[in-house]
Order: C-alpha cells, then structure tokens, then sequence
C-alpha cells in the first residue's frame, strides 16, 4: 500500500494520449455516426459479465477484470505461447516475426471463462490466459508503476525510520540483504553498518548485490582532496547537490561511498530525493515538468591533469520518465557539468531555464535536505538516477573510498530475492 500509493504520484496524465486512435470506434467520431457495422459485444455466459469481447477490423477489444483493452493481430499472433512459437524453459520466442503477415486477421475468435481462443488462417492455435492478457496488455501496464517508491523529504525519511543494515546480516543472510535491497529500491539510499573501514572490506559489498561498474575514475576509487583529477570533487571545497556521471550516455546507477578517514571539521554529505522535488515541480507546473522531460541536453566531462586525459559526453533530459505511464526513471542533474545547450532553439532555451529554475528551487528547499556524517564503518548506497548528493566544505584529511555499481545486477539481485525492482 505504500509503495502503490506514494509511487502513483510520479504519474502524469498523459497529455498526448487524447487522439481519436484511443477513441472508441463505435462512438460518433467527429460528428459523424457510425453506421450498421457497428462491431458487437459478445459476452460471457449471463453470470460472467466480467468478460465480453468484440472483433474490429484489426484488433480485439476485450474487457475483463475491469480492464478495457485493445490487440492487434499481429501482436497477437506474435505472442502465442505455443510449442512450436515459444520455448517456454528459456522464456525466448522462436517464431519469426517477421514471417507473420501484417495483414493478419484470426478466422475464429472464441472465450471460455478463462481462455481466449484464436484459430489463424493457416490453421495455427493460439490460446491466452485472461488473466495473463491483463497483465501483459499495454492497458494494464499503463494502470502499474514499475518500481514502487517512497518519495522523501527530511521529515518523511526520518519519521521511516528506515534501520542500517549490519554488514554481517547483509553478508550472510537473505533475509538482511532483501531488508537492505527493499529499502535502498524505496528511498534511493541505503546503509550498511560495521563495516572493516578498508577499500577490501567495501569491495566485498558492493560485490554482494552487484558487479562493480568500471570507470575513468577506477573500479573502487579512493579520493582525497589531492586534486589528482581534474575534478572539484578532488578539492576540500563544497559540493551542491548533483548526480554523477551526468556526461555518461548512461549515467552510473549506484554510488558506494564509505569515508575512510576525516580528521578535521565539516564536511557532511548532503542528500536530495531527486523524484519527491520533481513531482513538486509536475503539481505546480506540469508543463515545466514535462519539457524537463523532453528538451535534451549534453553534459561533459573534459580532463586533462597529470595522465589523465578524458572527453565524456552523455545526452538525454534532466528527467526520463517512461512514455506509456509517465513514471519517472531517471534524473539527470548536475549544474557544474552540463555542457553548453545547443540543442534547442532560443525560444525553447528560455522556458527550459523556468523549469530548471523551478525544480532547482524544489531541491533546495532547506526541508528537503537530509544531512548525514559519514563516518569509518558505516557505507552509503545511493541511487544515482534518482538521489542527489553533495558535500559541506571541509578541513584536514579525509579519504572517501568507493565505486560505482551497474544498475541491472543490483535489479537482478532484487528480483531474485522476490522484490518488484
Ligand atoms: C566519485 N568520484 C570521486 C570517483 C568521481 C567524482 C566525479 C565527479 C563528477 N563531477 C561527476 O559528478 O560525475
Ligand atoms: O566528497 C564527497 O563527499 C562527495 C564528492 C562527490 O560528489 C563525488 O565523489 O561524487
Ligand atoms: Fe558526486
């Protein structure tokens, strides 16, 4: 209930979904009746009203469990999960799709109380489960959210009380490694207490629940404000809240951090849910949300220090939301490395800087900041497509270590545990 219901707010209405293709075909369209072709409902047995369907000219319309939703032939021809069309141990399709006939029509259409019967030209059978129609259809797929969240501000994280996780438990135990996997899949973030405060020990972690991403900064990096690289993450000075590798085509999905080491003061890492901010700015300003969405952007990475030679660029919006139910999947968001926006005209520029505007107010609300001190022992996760972070200025030495993680293992782990990831 509470993933459902906090994640529902990441939904847009789809504001271009309202053409005549969705319209009903037997409704007057544009003033005009539709005539004695009018396809007809066919319904179940009296008793099951849950269940009718009719045939248009090229799809099926079938409306169960409260589900209105439309095939196309060909998908459905596409889809059989017969013998001969589907190897049902791999899960992978054999049928050549390119085989089917475009033109495709089923020359008999039957339901029974569960199944859905079509008889193809060539004779060929294809049965599908109502119930796995309604959950493969485009229909249901619009109504679910793919990763139930919990959105947060301060308050909300704290008032969670979401517990660490002791590194043990999460080394050794199923049971503390879905506790962790469920939280950090939740909030974004996720911590791991006790931790042997060396570059090994967090290694070992990351490997736990995923393979470690390799970057230009290393597999496990360690840093220090030794300007080694040509990065102000290798300075002492603070960070505003960002996401990283905003310059990757596909940004880095987990960060792991774990301060080795701080002698000194300040400091603190500063956390920013990046979705609970831009579902503020979708409330006030739907349009802004949505041209942050769509207008695209470059962002770089140029280095040249010592050895170090890098030119990096990635493109795509500051927010990527999934086209059939406007969930959001992805932030990309960091001030210092967006690259000069020459991909859109002047006038597009200027209301894309109003939407920025807006959403950067939203992840400066001081209410929306949640602090923490790092400290040896204790290691961070954090979702890099939706969490933001940042650094308070800081004296004397401090060594972080950590490493980036490919986002599909961590996924994999999660859903091998059960969890909807
Ligand atoms: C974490 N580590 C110190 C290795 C890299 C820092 C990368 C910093 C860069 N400005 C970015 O935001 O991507
Ligand atoms: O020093 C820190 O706490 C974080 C610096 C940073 O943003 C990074 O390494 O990605
Ligand atoms: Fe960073």
């Amino acid at each position: 209930m509470w993933c459902r219901r906090l994640a529902c707010l990441l939904r847009v209405p789809c504001q271009l979904s309202g053409s005549t293709r969705h319209r009903s075909p037997w409704l007057p369209r544009d003033g005009r009746t539709v005539l004695a072709a009018a396809p007809r409902w066919h319904h179940m047995a009296p008793e099951s009203l849950k269940c009718a369907w009719q045939l248009h000219g090229d799809h099926l319309e079938l409306r169960y469990a409260n589900t209105l939703m439309r095939f196309d032939f060909v998908w459905l021809r596409d889809h059989c999960r017969s013998a001969s069309c589907y190897n049902a141990k791999t899960n992978q399709r054999s049928l050549d799709t390119a085989s089917v006939d475009l033109g495709i029509k089923p020359k008999a259409v039957r339901v029974d109380e569960t199944t859905l019967v079509l008889t193809w030209p060539d004779g060929h059978v294809t049965r599908y489960g109502l119930e796995w129609l309604v959950k493969n259809s485009y229909e249901g797929q619009k109504q679910q959210v793919m990763h139930p969240r919990i959105l947060w501000n301060a308050e909300i994280y704290h008032q969670a009380q979401v517990p660490s996780v002791d590194c043990r438990s999460f080394l050794e135990t199923d049971e503390g490694l879905k506790e962790f996997l469920q939280n950090f899949l939740l909030y974004g973030i996720a911590f791991v207490e006790n931790v042997t405060p060396t570059k090994e020990d967090t290694e070992i972690l990351a490997e736990r629940i995923s393979l470690i991403r390799e970057t230009i900064y290393g597999r496990m990096w360690y840093f220090t404000s030794d300007f080694s690289r040509g990065d102000t993450a290798y300075t002492k000075l603070a960070l505003d809240r960002h996401t990283d590798t905003t310059y990757f085509q596909e940004p880095c999905g987990i960060q792991v951090f774990h301060c080795l080491k701080h002698e000194g003061t300040g400091g603190r890492t500063l956390l920013v849910d990046g979705f609970y901010a831009a579902e503020q700015v979708l409330r006030q300003a739907p349009e802004q949300f949505e041209l942050l969405s769509k207008v695209p952007l470059k962002h770089e990475y140029v280095e040249n220090v010592g050895d170090c030679h890098n030119h990096m660029i990635g493109v795509g919006p500051v927010l990527n939301v999934y086209p059939w139910n406007n969930e959001l999947y992805l932030i990309r968001y960091n001030n210092y490395d967006r690259a000069v926006i020459n991909t859109v005209p002047y006038d597009v520029v200027h209301r894309w800087y109003a939407a920025h505007r807006t959403l950067t107010t939203e992840l400066r609300r001081p209410e929306n900041e949640l602090w923490v001190k790092l400290k040896p022992g204790k290691a961070l996760f954090i979702d890099n497509w939706r969490v933001l972070h940042g650094r308070e200025a800081f004296t004397g030495y401090r060594q972080l270590c950590g490493c980036y993680l490919t986002r599909d293992d961590v996924l994999n782990t999660a859903r091998l545990l059960g969890l909807q990831a």
